[in-house]
């Protein structure tokens, strides 16, 4: 028999007889895995949820404790979703048009958990504006936030920034770590204790991932930089939702968790690079790789003096340093391709002579 309390089971109610309680440790689909005094189980959902659950925020997701009819042979059967301590959810528009702001659900993606690691990185990026925001998020959520601030090695002067978020909101703890030299780690313990549940919230790139490894004193998530060299005989299982760390305390990484930390990104990881982006769209070459090639705005900007070398460099670093960098690229090109057909049109419109239709156009785009 497998104890629950470990992973935050409080028993307010006894289940009636023929139920067993669980934690959802995953979810695939319509495919659940639960953790019961059974052990591991793999169970759907009974068909009641779907005549009475409502909304969508009624159907379980990680975190979520129930109780379900156990099957010893095949799938058991969750049949109630107890309450919940703290959520985030997100707004799902599947299955919907545009503009349809009613029909737009609740989509629930992480549940009772006690703490929210609002993670932020400390390289020239960080924003005490974009922590402030996740920080309002965390409080809606009904978690406890602690603000970690990650790469604390690329700033050998972190006091500063540690000052600034301390100063903005005094009530919540922050703490600088580094993952990657195992540095601060140590003063996490406060929060992972045994039965605690956290989740991370942050952008993409902060190194959620590489603290998760490094929490768990092992890799059980794939971080994008693969070194050549060890990058053979990896041991990763990134489809694990919920985390048993070595503390005892357990940790949620749900892919809709990193969507909801992307909703920061309007203001996001290149914002204070749009100068340089915008000289990517006069490079004569649609593919320049802004090394050698004619006719390259970067090269011109920096011979010029317009582009300062600090400036570039950092730009190069952010993209060696965060996954954004391979969306930026697709991004780029469809900005290009953008900028491209509405030269053509006005162009078109121009040998045409009608200044209304030019009007409209620009309306439209
Ligand atoms: N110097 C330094 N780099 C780090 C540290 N932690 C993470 N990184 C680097 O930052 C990059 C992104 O790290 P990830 O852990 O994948 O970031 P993530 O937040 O999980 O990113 P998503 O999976 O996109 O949400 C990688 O290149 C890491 O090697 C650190 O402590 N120090
Ligand atoms: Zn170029």
């Amino acid at each position: 028999m497998i104890d629950l309390k470990p992973y935050g089971y409080v028993e307010a109610e006894t289940p009636p007889i023929g139920l067993i309680p669980g934690r959802v440790t995953e979810l695939q689909r319509e495919q659940y895995t639960v953790i019961t005094e059974q052990g591991e189980v793999t169970a759907v959902l009974k068909g009641t949820f779907y005549h009475t659950a409502g909304a969508r925020e009624d159907f379980p997701c990680v975190g979520d404790y129930v109780w379900l009819q156990y099957n010893e042979n095949g799938a058991s059967r969750i049949a109630k979703l107890l309450p919940r301590r703290s959520k985030f959810s997100r707004a799902d528009y599947s299955g919907h048009a545009a503009g349809y702001a009613k029909t737009i659900l609740e989509q629930v993606v992480a549940t009772n958990f006690d703490y929210v690691f609002i993670v932020s990185s400390l390289n020239w990026d960080f924003k005490v504006n974009r922590i402030m925001r996740y920080l309002t998020q965390t409080r809606q959520s009904g978690g406890q936030p602690v603000v970690i601030l990650t790469k604390a090695d690329l700033a050998p002067d972190f006091n500063g920034p540690l000052a600034d978020v301390q100063k903005a909101s005094p009530d919540v703890p922050v703490h600088a770590v580094s993952s990657h030299a195992g540095v601060g780690l140590d003063a996490l313990s406060e929060y992972l204790q045994p039965g605690k549940t956290v989740v991370f919230l942050g952008m993409s790139g902060v190194g959620k991932s590489s603290l998760l490894n490094a929490l768990m004193n092992q890799e059980v998530m794939t971080v994008k930089a693969i070194r050549e060299d060890d990058s053979r005989g990896r041991h990763t299982t990134t489809h694990r939702q919920l985390f048993m760390l070595p503390s005892g305390a357990m940790v949620i990484d749900t892919p809709g968790m990193r969507e909801l930390g992307l909703f920061g990104a309007d203001d996001g990881i290149s914002a204070g690079f749009n100068d340089v982006e915008e000289l990517f769209t006069q490079c004569r070459f649609h593919d320049c790789r802004h090394k050698t090639e004619p006719g390259c705005a970067v090269l011109t900007a920096l011979a010029d003096g317009s582009l300062q070398h600090e400036h570039w460099k950092r730009y190069l670093a952010q993209k060696r340093e965060n996954k954004f960098a391979d969306d930026k690229a697709g991004y780029l090109t469809d900005k290009r391709a953008r900028h491209k057909s509405l030269a053509m049109q006005s162009k078109n419109m121009k040998k045409s002579g009608d200044s209304r239709n030019e009007n409209r156009n620009v309306q439209i785009l």
